[in-house]
């Protein structure tokens, strides 16, 4: 008979052995591992779940032709991973950038079964994408590719079954070709996307929700550790959707947000972002389409530093709103050196593991993705409700109810540590308490 360690290491060499070449996959798979292991020595059966968790219902890859305003044919790749149905239809977003593939979307997707299940609402958890770049393509050749995508993606989608939404490069003009598609296709008006525009069924505070989400969530744990935002200087990394409420959220509640940064560098407003300015970036960014560095032409004050990452500016509170991985281990050394004292994620899995353990040692307040950015698909679980009822609720009751969902995925995350005798560790319980629930579904439902 085998210890519970022994049959833990077994699980963890099978699933390194089905996808060894999976790097991003394996990454989140091995976060959670840590964290469960308490779990899984409390039931076995829990183990059971997770094995099966770890292997998604469906995998659906496929071919994206289309033609490129040259008149040339163009071909990507299109995914959707389907990973869990335990809680309710596959959620999650879409994701166009070159660098997915199947390990990317696979991270994502079990990223969201955990996210999803801590946001209270009844939504499974799936992500989708592809390889094709939208940088430097014209919206007619955005709208070829998202018509050309959603002709396959149709067929495994649908407002009970899955319901996609937007991620990085996916906005509300993506979402718009990808619904005036589907309906083509379908001959059937319903809420089959989230992030959709207020005319036609979108939710009021979606496009805000991920980036105010994660500041009340922050706002919370500050709370809790006698804090608060006031004066507090904090790096905003990326320049998108997260980063721009984010950024708008911090300043709201006193907060001096004071760097943006994209793929090529980061800009610095010495004195903090006003709304206006805010404003600004927002119309560079989901307007122009342009780079960060154009932001300089407009502020005196500004600087721009090329080629680097915003981890360099001493601050108070970081939050990482770009992409997976951008902080590593030297950069989160830079950071506690830098007098930072608090790490709140806006994307998904921007610190590498060992980035989270100089996090821990540094005894910064450290709010996981999976909890700290849970407010976007929170809102995308309100438009979903407000969309079966054909209703549109006012922005103060759908902005109440995210704040009342970060502060419940905050003190639900904090209860679940202390009772897995991991006290005050957030990541973990965050972990433990989305596991918790997607597991008790699984086992209730069978082994399917
Ligand atoms: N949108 C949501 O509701 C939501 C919810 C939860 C989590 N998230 C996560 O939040 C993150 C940002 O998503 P978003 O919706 O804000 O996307 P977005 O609007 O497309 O913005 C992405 C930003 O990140 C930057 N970026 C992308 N790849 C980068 C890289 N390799 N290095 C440096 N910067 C990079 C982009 O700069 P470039 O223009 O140079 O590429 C851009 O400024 C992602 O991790 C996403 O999964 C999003
Ligand atoms: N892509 C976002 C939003 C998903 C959604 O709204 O379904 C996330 O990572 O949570």
């Amino acid at each position: 008979m085998s210890t519970v360690a022994e049959q833990i290491n077994a699980v963890r060499a099978n699933i390194r052995r089905r996808d060894p070449d999976q790097k991003e996959f394996l990454q989140a798979v091995e976060e959670v591992f840590e964290s469960l292991a308490p779990v899984f020595e409390k039931d076995p059966q829990y183990l059971e779940a997770f094995e099966r968790l770890v292997e998604p219902e469906r995998q659906i890859v496929f071919r994206v032709p289309w033609i490129d305003d040259a008149g040339k044919q163009q071909v990507n790749r299109g995914f959707r991973v389907q990973m869990s149905s335990a809680l309710g239809p596959y959620k999650g977003g879409l994701r166009f950038h070159p660098t997915v593939n199947l390990s990317v979307i696979k991270f994502l997707a079990f990223e969201q079964t955990f996210k999803n299940s801590l946001t209270t609402l009844m939504m499974g958890a799936g992500k989708g994408g592809s390889d094709f770049d939208p940088r430097g393509r014209s919206d007619r050749e955005v709208m070829a590719f998202c018509q050309s995508f959603m002709t396959e993606l149709h067929r495994h989608i649908g407002s009970d079954t899955d319901v996609p939404a937007g991620d990085i490069n996916v906005g509300a003009r993506e979402i718009g070709f990808l619904f005036g598609q589907y309906k083509r296709l379908a001959n059937n008006f319903t809420g089959v996307l989230t992030g959709k525009d207020l005319a036609w069924g979108g939710s009021l505070i979606r496009p805000e929700a991920t980036g105010y989400g994660c500041v009340y969530f922050a706002q919370n744990y500050l709370a809790h550790k006698g804090e608060a935002f006031e004066g507090k200087r904090c790096i905003v990394s990326g320049s998108g959707n997260v980063a721009q409420y984010t950024a708008e959220k911090l300043l709201q509640l006193g907060a001096v947000p004071i760097t943006f940064s994209d793929s090529n560098g980061y800009i610095l407003e010495p004195n903090g972002f006003t709304q206006e300015q805010i404003d600004h970036v927002k119309e560079l960014k989901n307007v122009k389409r342009v780079r960060i560095s154009e932001y300089c032409a407009f502020s005196s004050t500004a600087q721009y530093f090329a080629g680097k990452k915003p981890w360099e500016v001493a601050a108070d509170y970081a939050f990482p709103s770009a992409t997976q991985n951008e902080i590593d281990e030297e950069d989160a050394k830079v950071l506690a050196a830098n007098g930072v004292k608090g790490v709140f994620e806006g994307a998904n899995m921007p610190s590498t593991n060992e980035a989270i353990e100089v996090y821990k040692s540094a005894g910064f307040m450290f709010g996981p993705a999976k909890a700290a950015n849970a407010g976007g698909v929170a809102v995308s679980g309100l438009e979903m409700a407000q969309n079966s009822q054909r209703l549109q609720w006012t922005r103060q009751e759908v902005d109440d109810k995210l704040e009342k969902i970060m502060k419940d995925i905050f003190n639900n995350s904090l209860v679940a540590a202390e009772r897995y005798g991991l006290k005050g560790d957030i990541q973990a319980g965050a972990n433990i308490a989305g596991f918790i629930k997607v597991a008790d579904s699984m086992i209730s439902q069978g082994c399917v």
